[in-house]
């Protein structure tokens, strides 16, 4: 070939193709998806299967691999550090959600993932949950407590922080966050589910559909771990039957813009909520380009405000890695 055309022609990644998941070869897997926030599911009972970061960007890649938002081995918490000492305090959290964003980078939290985890591991037979029963589970964000619904799931997913320290009733705002396609950049809040998050307020459902995810919105000043962005127009009238009803699109830490994110909606709730101020409702219903996930803030074991984030989980498909 022409030494120039050689130069010029696309060569392929180190990670491309099937070469960093060969260890992987006959590994069963499943894929899933809470309102189209879709993962790759590895069950891994007697922890044999490290899978590098590598590995992750091939099994989530949605050309080349199954194609996932993020993967989620299912491994029992005694096998890991951060799972010891969850079982210390709880000896309920029996399985961990080993969670990682499609490009191989950690997060402490994953709210459709929870979901989608425990569904596989009923499908699996690997847990059960009676109906009124709960199911423990471990998480980096710590220990999660998991209900079945008429539509799914409720997960606990304890409490919110908010990320820049201020007072529980103050207005201000964190950062400037701007995005391809909104004209001027607009103020955030950053809230913490146990992985960060910053909430932007627009005033048209035109102007969210207008706004580009595509690439990273630029927060400034960023929470210190990055963050997951979520662009929020409030229904008018905000309240309708009890309930507060806003619409979502989010660009995800580690992935980009997804279908639908659980914790970001959670977070989305507790800045609406808010800025709404006094009398706002506790119960918020979240539509995201992939369906509707519901949020409810109750008082809860710690004694501290908690968030509930409930929804639907799907098991599409069970095949093995080749
Ligand atoms: N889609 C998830 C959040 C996944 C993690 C996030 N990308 C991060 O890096 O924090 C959800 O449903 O919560």
């Amino acid at each position: 070939m022409d030494e120039t055309l050689a130069a010029s022609t696309p060569q392929p990644a180190a990670t491309d193709g099937a070469m960093p998941a060969s260890g992987l070869h006959g590994l069963t897997f499943s894929k899933g998806h809470g309102t189209g926030n879709d993962f790759v599911l590895i069950a891994d009972p007697e922890d044999a299967h490290q899978i590098s970061p590598e590995q992750v960007v091939v099994l989530c890649d949605r050309h080349r691999g199954i194609g996932g938002d993020g993967l989620i081995r299912a491994v029992p918490s005694r096998f890991l550090p951060e799972g010891r000492l969850l079982l210390e305090a709880d000896p309920a959290a029996e399985w961990f959600m080993d969670y990682r964003n499609g490009d191989g980078s950690l997060s402490e939290m994953c709210g459709n993932g929870v979901r989608v985890f425990v569904h596989f591991l009923l499908e699996q037979g690997l847990a059960s949950l009676e109906a009124g029963e709960s199911l423990t589970i471990g998480t980096r964000g710590g220990i999660k407590k998991i209900v079945r619904t008429a539509e799914g799931y409720a997960v606990d997913m304890g409490p919110w922080e908010f990320i820049f320290p201020k007072d529980a009733t103050s207005k201000a705002m964190d950062s400037l966050v701007s995005a391809d396609g909104l004209e001027v950049a607009r103020p955030g809040l950053s809230v913490s589910m146990g992985n960060p998050h910053t909430v932007v307020a627009l005033a048209e459902l035109s102007e969210l559909n207008s706004t580009q995810l595509f690439k990273a919105p630029v927060v400034d000043p960023k929470p210190v771990n990055g963050t997951n962005v979520e662009f929020v127009v409030p229904a008018e009238p905000l309240v309708h039957d009890g309930i507060g009803n806003i619409t979502m699109r989010v660009h995800e830490r580690g992935v980009g813009e997804t279908q639908s994110c659980g914790t970001g909606a959670c977070a989305a709730a507790v800045a609406i909520r808010h800025w709404a101020g006094e009398g706002a409702p506790d119960t918020w219903r979240v539509s995201v380009p992939g369906g509707v996930v519901g949020v409810r803030f109750f008082r809860g074991e710690t004694g501290k405000e908690h968030v509930e984030l409930s929804g639907p989980a799907v098991i599409v498909a069970t095949g093995s890695l080749s």
